[in-house]
């Protein structure tokens, strides 16, 4: 039967990146979107401002929700210092087996720890089950509905601290108002528009950037 658009993308990772070479991995999948198959991945424009991000928080723990094919994966962990970790939730155990395969043609599966599951199961469990005592950074990539919810509950479970940053994918294409909304009108949050493009094309798109101000 016919191959998925993510055993594609790993395809051309494993054809056209070096092993190890985190990089190369980044270049091979924003080569192949651009080129040959679209994909949803943050992409190398917002990839930057996501970097930036990263380096600027240079956090000691890191919450990734929605992994799809591991692209954000590999480029926030190749910026952590070695003893920094990078958990990252993904439901779809197609897209995570993919992941894995990609994170590691990347060499980054020391800092990496992939989970399946759902973020709404496992938000809760973070404490008891990774000793995690809250997130410096959270980059929110997943459903965008889910995006408002899973904020919410991140805050119920203690696991953002003052100075927490919340930082989230698509708010204008495919958009998420009501996350928007919440982290731009909240006292608990100090917000902040990143301008770019959606992935690969013209279209504008954005990432927020959110303080947790406790
Ligand atoms: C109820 C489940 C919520 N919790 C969840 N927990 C763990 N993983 C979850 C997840 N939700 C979704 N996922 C996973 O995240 C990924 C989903 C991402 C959703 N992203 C988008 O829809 C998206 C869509 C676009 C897009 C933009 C324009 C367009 F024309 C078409 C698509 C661009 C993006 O950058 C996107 O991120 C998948 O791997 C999915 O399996
Ligand atoms: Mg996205």
């Amino acid at each position: 039967t016919r191959s998925t658009r993510p055993q594609r993308l790993l395809a051309a990772v494993q054809k056209n990146a070096t092993r190890g070479d985190p990089r190369s991995v980044v270049k091979a999948i924003d080569e192949f979107c651009r080129y040959t198959e679209w994909a949803m991945n943050v992409g190398d424009e917002k990839g930057c401002i996501l970097d930036s991000v990263v380096s600027e928080v240079n956090p000691a723990t890191v919450l990734e929700l929605g992994t799809y094919c591991g692209y954000s994966t590999v480029r926030i962990a190749t910026l952590l210092p070695p003893d920094a970790k990078l958990i990252t939730l993904e439901f779809n155990p197609d897209f995570a087996v993919i992941a894995r395969q990609v994170i590691a043609w990347a060499g980054q599966e020391e800092k990496v720890h992939l989970v399946e599951g759902s973020s709404g199961d496992l938000i809760p469990k973070m404490k008891e089950q990774f000793g995690v005592k809250s997130f410096d950074l959270v980059f929110l990539d997943h459903w965008k509905d889910r995006y408002l919810p899973d904020a919410k509950l991140m805050e119920e479970c203690g696991l953002l601290g003052k100075g927490s940053v919340l930082l989230a994918d698509n708010v204008i294409c495919p958009g998420s108002p009501d996350y928007l909304d919440y982290v731009r009108n909240s006292p608990k949050y100090r917000s902040q528009y990143f301008k770019s493009h959606l992935e690969y094309t013209k279209v504008e798109d954005g990432l927020e950037k959110s303080v947790f101000l406790g």
